[in-house]
Parts: C-alpha cells; structure tokens; sequence
C-alpha cells in the first residue's frame, strides 16, 4: 500500500506540467514498477500484464458485474400538465331559530393548484418527468356553508436539471376560450342588432336569449334542471387567479440554464367559484345559485436538455471512457474490454467541495463552483455521421457538453490519427446539421424567457400562436463542437509503447496551438488556447486528479 502511495505521488508530480509545451517526457516513468499501479515498460510483455489485471481483485475500477448499475437517461420528454379546477361556490342560507329566512351565506370555492418549475443542481436526467408523463395539480375544494370557504387545491413542483430548456407544444386555456366566446356572441349580437334595426320586439327578444351555462352555475342542492330555465342569471365573466399573472408568455419558452432558488410558475390553477352572498341584487336578494370553479389550464410541454453536462467524454468504444468516469466519480457505469459496453450517456458528478466552506479548487475572477458533471458518451466510430454505430444519436449528446474531453487509447496505436478521426466525425457531423439548416433556422430565443407581468389576456396576439399545435418543435441551437474548449486524455499509459505515442500527441498539439498544423476539426477558428494533454492510467486512478484542475479552469 505504502509502495503505491509513493508511485502515486511520483506520477502525479512527474505530469503536474500538463501543458501541450511540455514536449520532453519526464525520464522518471520507466522507474515506476510495471504495472504495479504505475506505467509500463515497453519491454513488458503484455500477456503477464493481462494476466495482472485478470489477477486483481475487483475494485471500483475493475468492477465485478454486481458493481454495475443502470444509469436511466432521459434528455427529452413531452408532459401534459394539468392546473387544477376552482371549486365550485355554494349556496346556503342562514337558518337559525327566529330567522325564517336568513341572508344567504354560501362560502367561495377554493382555487385549483398551481404547476410550479424549477430547475436544481444534482439532477442530471429528465427520465422521471418522462416516466410520470401526466402531471395534475389537485382541484380546489367546494365552499360550504356558514361562509366556509373551500380549501385550495394542491400545488405541484417540477424539478429539472439545469440546463433544461421549456417549450409550448401545445394549451387549452378554458377562461382564455370562454372570453373568446363572449367576445364573439358580443360581435354578433352587434351585428344582428345593426342589420335588423326595423324589426319588431320579439325578435329582438331572441337575440337577448341566453343559452343555459350548466358549466357555469351550480343551483341550490334538491333543485329541478328545469330551474334553470326559470332563473335568471347575472353576468358571469370569466375570472383568474391574481398569480395568474406571473405566468409565463405564450407561447412558452423557458431555458433554465441556472439553478433557481424559488420556482417560478407554469400555470396557475382556476379561480374557486362564488357563493351565494355575491350575486344579491335588488331584484334578487336571494339567490338560489352559485358560480363554478373556473377550469384549469392543459399545457402540452416539451422537455429538453441543452446541456448535458459540464464535460463530455469523446473516444473511440474501449478507449477506457467508462472507467476514467468512474476513477473521477462515484459512478458505477459498466466496463467492459469490449466495444459498445456503454450503451446510453452516463453522468457523473465531480465533487471538488469538501463540504467545508472552501472549493478545493480556486477559481480566478468567477463564483466558485462545488461541482461538474462529466458526461460518459458511448463510443464513436468511423462513419457515426452516417448513423453507423450507435449513430447520430450520441453525437447528439456530444453538441450538448460545454467542454469536449477527448480519450484516446495510447496502447491502441496512433493517438494522433485517433484524435484526427474523432474530430473528423464531429466536423461531418456538423456540416451535415448545418446542411439540413436545423441549428440556425429555429427561430429560437436562446436566452431565458423572463415570465412576462401581465395576464395571458393583455398579451395581444400570442392567441393566434397558442392556436397553432405545434407537433414538432424545431431543433435547439447549440454552440459548435469546434468552438467548445477542448482537451485530450490520453489512457492506459500504464501498458507498453505508449510513451513514445503520448510524446507524440503531445507535439501534434503544441503544433496545432503555435498553427503548425491544421485544428484537428478542420475549422481555421477552432478554439486552440491552450490544448492539453493528459496521461493517465485510470484503472489505477493515476494522474486523474489533474482533470478537475483543468477543467475548473476552463469553465
Ligand atoms: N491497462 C489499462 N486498461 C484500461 C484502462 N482504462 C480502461 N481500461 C480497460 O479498457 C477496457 C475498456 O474500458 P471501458 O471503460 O469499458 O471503455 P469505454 O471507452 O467505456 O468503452 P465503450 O463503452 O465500449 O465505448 C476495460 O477492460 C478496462 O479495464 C487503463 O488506464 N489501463
Ligand atoms: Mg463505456
């Protein structure tokens, strides 16, 4: 144990200098004993070193297959949201002894709950929301008697991760139709009016005539339907929470990129009904009625994640990506020495807080950070633009990491080629997205959406877009892979001939970074300000703290 503390602290210390300009390769390697937690020497041979990893006990990073879990990964999914229903007013008199017929004392319903969002750090996949596919806030309850007010229906709190962004498939708004509808009886009613000046009482008579709103009354309890027809109703306008104004613009679009500290609100649940006491009048100072809760809001949303995670893991399928994730966290991804092991995104979180008020890690000029995630992305082939391999699908997740963390096999061969092949793929893949013109053509707002200040009423012609389902949503806009700060890791440097091979990567990047060579993405404006190089040997967890490092400071 003591021996590998010791190798440990040397290798760490030999390639502290992680630099693309530390071209000369530290001398001290081949003093580390082969394969014993340290580099190898080329003379090894690499059936005893097999032989070696056959022979080790399973541990976090050469797990056993009990220590593998299914990380369940979700980055889009559709909800329907419901608000909830106001409860409906009631009708009730006061009884009491010598009062033969009291005031009327019906209490209001309660409002429907409302559907609240947030999105929070330490959430990494959408797959619950998706799983619960229906989300209801619960109904307001009915008022009572004695002027009991109905108790409020529950609200519900969406969590997303950060990252997230919000869009508006679809909505059914009922008070935003029923205004609809009174503005359109209105309209027509003026009209008739206009053209049948000359025309005689009775039917003018007709265009007063009000159809029966069971929807929107609820008569005392024991009365006839015909009641209905002999009762005469006051103007009933549709009526809205007063939160109701805190909603968000329709059509909805939210792009959570930070944590939130309070929830903001998607949709507010329908105002209770009023009780009897609010319909006295001198014509009728007891009424034998009540209005009804209003209905709540239907929202069809799209759920998607802009961002992944803070890093991506690019290589090619066994290149040791599974096993650096889980030598950096506590993931416990599968790993096998076969390709494709890893089929779907896993995530990981990095911790760099302890937890003691100080990040281990300072940042210059920006707030400290107490964690990234890192995104373990199944491996690319060549041809994964034309949908080979696992296709088009991951490169997908590739767009959505903020920085991009090559790992290139060093006992594999060429480390250059392999890079040059890995950006090939991203590159093809770009030109093929832009081909299509779904990054650009979207329409999109990228910035977060602040909820607007005012009710969905006063918000002009947004009607007109709500009226429109819209079954496919147009594509995000993402930042170009080229564009994204990147950096290499450089695996498996405790096999044979990787030495020559790191020292190699590691003069191709110098070479890129001073434009000796081409950027390896093809772009002349690809970012380049300080490529790294990183060896490790994750399998032992060596040198793998100089990740965290790098990644803190680029982002
Ligand atoms: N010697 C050595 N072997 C390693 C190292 N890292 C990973 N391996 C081995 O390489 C094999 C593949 O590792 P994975 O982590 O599953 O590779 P991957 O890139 O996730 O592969 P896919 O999921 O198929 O894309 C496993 O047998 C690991 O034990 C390392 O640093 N040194
Ligand atoms: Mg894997």
């Amino acid at each position: 144990m003591a021996t590998q503390r010791t190798s440990l602290r040397t290798l760490t210390s030999l390639f502290a200098k992680r630099s693309v300009c530390f071209c000369s390769p530290p001398n001290r390697l081949s003093a580390i004993h082969p394969y014993s937690r340290g580099y190898a020497t080329d003379t090894e041979p690499k059936e005893s070193i097999d032989a070696a990893i056959a022979s080790d006990a399973p541990s976090h990073l050469n797990p056993s297959p009990e220590d593998y879990s299914r990380f369940i990964f979700q980055d889009r999914c559709r909800s329907t949201i419901y608000a909830g229903d106001g409860g409906n007013g009631c009708v009730s008199f006061q009884r009491e002894k010598y009062i033969p017929e009291g005031p009327p004392n019906g209490g209001d319903g309660g409002s429907g709950g409302s559907v609240y969002i947030q999105a929070v750090e330490g959430l990494t996949s959408l797959h619950k929301l998706a799983r619960s596919g229906v989300i209801r806030a619960t109904r307001g309850k009915n008022g009572q008697g004695k002027s009991k007010g109905g108790k409020r229906g529950e609200d519900v709190l969406i969590q997303v991760p950060v990252g997230t962004v919000v869009r508006e498939v679809d909505r059914y708004d009922p008070v935003a139709e029923e205004q609809r509808r009174r503005a359109l009886e209105r309209k027509m009613k003026k009209e008739k009016a206009k053209s049948g000046e000359g025309e005689d009482e009775d039917e003018r008579q007709d265009l007063d005539f009000q159809p029966i709103r069971h929807d929107r009354w609820a008569l005392y309890p024991g009365a006839n339907p015909s009641d209905f027809l002999t009762t005469v109703f006051p103007s009933n306008p549709p009526r809205r929470q007063n939160i109701a104004a805190l909603e968000p613009r329709a059509p909805i679009y939210l792009d959570l990129s930070q944590h939130m500290d309070k929830p903001v609100l998607l949709a507010a649940g329908g105002a209770g009904g009023l009780g009897n006491p609010h319909w006295v009048s001198r014509e009728n100072p007891r009424p034998k009625f009540a209005s009804r809760g209003e209905g709540g809001k239907r929202l069809e949303l799209e759920f998607e994640l802009k961002l992944l995670a803070d890093v991506g893991l690019v290589g090619k399928p066994n290149a040791g990506k599974s096993t650096l994730l889980r030598s950096l966290t506590n993931s416990r991804t599968r790993i096998g020495n076969w390709a494709f092991t890893t089929l779907e995104p896993n995530i990981g979180t990095v911790v760099i807080d302890n937890d003691k008020g100080r990040p281990l890690v300072e940042l210059k000029n920006k707030p400290p950070r107490k964690r990234f995630t890192i995104a373990d992305i199944p491996g690319l082939i060549k041809g994964a633009h034309l949908d080979r391999g696992l296709g088009l699908g991951f490169l997908r997740h590739i767009e959505r990491a903020g920085i991009l963390a090559f790992v290139v096999d060093l006992s594999a061969g060429d480390p250059v080629q392999e890079l040059q092949e890995l950006w090939n793929e991203l590159g093809k893949y770009e030109e093929l997205r832009d081909m299509g013109g779904t990054s650009n053509e979207s329409g999109d707002d990228p910035t977060w959406d602040l909820p607007m200040r005012s009710l969905p009423e006063l918000q002009g012609d947004s009607d007109k877009a709500i009226s429109q389902p819209k079954d496919r949503l147009p594509e995000l806009d993402f930042p170009a892979n080229h564009t994204k700060p990147w950096f290499v890791v450089a695996t498996k440097c405790d096999l044979p001939k990787t030495r020559e091979r790191f020292k190699a990567l590691q003069e191709y990047l110098c070479g890129v970074e001073q434009g000796k060579h081409e950027h390896p993405s093809g772009y002349a404006k690809g970012w380049k300000e300080g490529i790294s190089a990183i060896p490790v040997s994750a399998i032992n967890a060596e040198n793998v703290q100089q990740i965290p490092k790098l990644v803190m400071q680029l982002l």
